[in-house]
């Protein structure tokens, strides 16, 4: 069986607080807390959640960005070293939600697309030319956009184009934050397709950060639902948000598809997420959930199969009665 695209082991995230006391560092917020998942190659796993529940920082950690406090990143079983950026560019890419301000904007749209292969595949002049001409056409781009600015696109365009670098790099898995969530509805839809497109051609590994319910689970294969640093539910897009079983989930799913709209909880629960620098001993959902019990406050529930490799970290997960 072929190593999966992506491995992450215990990988996690504390940003440290204040300065070191007595030789001590003070507390730190735990952004991302320990994730183990594996995503096949050629899958689209789709990471939900709400503001602040880690998924910039688990993405940034994935493409090199920042450095993890515990854990491993292998990538089609070879294991990452963070001492080595050149690696990471090679094998994974990042495409940015704002594509015209990820853009330097001070370098035409060829020197964008030269930089990674000059500096990740050292070719020349000539090779160069070659493999952004194939790039273009891949994206339906036209090449005589190559000695314009990046202010002069539109969003659409200026997306193909954070598409047509990352894939300049010949990575094969691209992480894809919030890819459309800035273009108008009617260019969300191409870039979509373009996305789908290329993923069928070259045989890409996607992971899918959005706020859109709707366009994650259209597009994915699984999805992750991430709640305070932690994969809390993990299953197929067709289940996740029709048949949940972690109840955090069942309130993503129910507060959709108004986006920006506050997250509602039943009456006299919590509406808002735990202080990250003080977190809570059990389930970090637990103040929020109808189904609390007593074992909610003792440990922190693990990520289980609840059935057919839909997994939930729940001590009461869901049954088809209470979706
Ligand atoms: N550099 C940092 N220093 C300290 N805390 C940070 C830092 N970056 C993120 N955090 C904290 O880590 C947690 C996770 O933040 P993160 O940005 O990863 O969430 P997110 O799910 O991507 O949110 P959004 O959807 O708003 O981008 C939050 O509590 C945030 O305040």
């Amino acid at each position: 069986m072929n190593a999966p695209a992506l491995r992450l082991t215990d990988l996690s995230k504390t940003f440290p607080l204040g300065r070191k006391m007595f030789g001590k560092s003070g507390p730190g917020v735990r952004a991302v807390h320990p994730v183990t998942l594996d995503v096949p190659q050629g899958e689209t796993l789709g990471i939900v959640g709400e503001s602040g529940c880690g998924k910039s920082t688990l993405a940034r950690m994935l493409v090199g960005l920042l450095d993890p406090t515990t854990g491993t990143i292998e990538i089609e079983g070879e294991a990452l070293d963070n001492a080595d950026p050149a690696l990471f560019g090679k094998r994974i890419q990042y495409v940015f939600q704002d594509p015209i301000s990820s853009l330097n904007p001070r370098k035409t749209i060829r020197q964008i697309m030269e930089a990674p292969l000059k500096l990740l595949h050292g070719m020349n002049r000539a090779e160069r030319a070659k493999r952004i001409s194939e790039i273009f056409d891949t994206v339906s781009l036209r090449e005589e956009f190559l000695d314009r600015y990046p202010h002069e696109f539109s969003g659409g365009q200026a997306q193909r184009i954070g598409i047509a670098r990352a894939l300049a790099a010949q990575a094969r898995i691209l992480i894809l934050d919030e890819p459309v969530s800035a273009l108008d509805v009617s260019v969300q839809a191409q870039v979509l397709n373009l996305l789908a497109d290329l993923k069928a051609q070259l045989g890409l590994t996607y992971l899918f950060i959005s706020h859109d319910l709707a366009v994650v689970e259209a597009v994915s294969d699984r999805i992750a639902v991430l709640y305070f640093g932690s994969v809390v539910e993990l299953g197929r897009a067709e289940d996740v948000f029709r048949a949940p079983r972690h109840p955090y989930t069942r309130l993503l799913a129910n507060s959709a598809p108004v986006v920006g709209r506050a997250l509602t909880a039943p009456e006299g629960r919590e509406t808002e997420l735990p202080d990250p620098l003080d977190p809570p001993k059990g389930c970090a959902f637990r103040a929020r959930c109808p189904f609390a019990t007593e074992i909610c406050g003792t440990a922190p529930p693990p990520l289980e199969d609840k059935g057919s490799g839909h997994l939930a970290a729940c001590y009461h997960p869901l049954d088809a009665a209470q979706i």
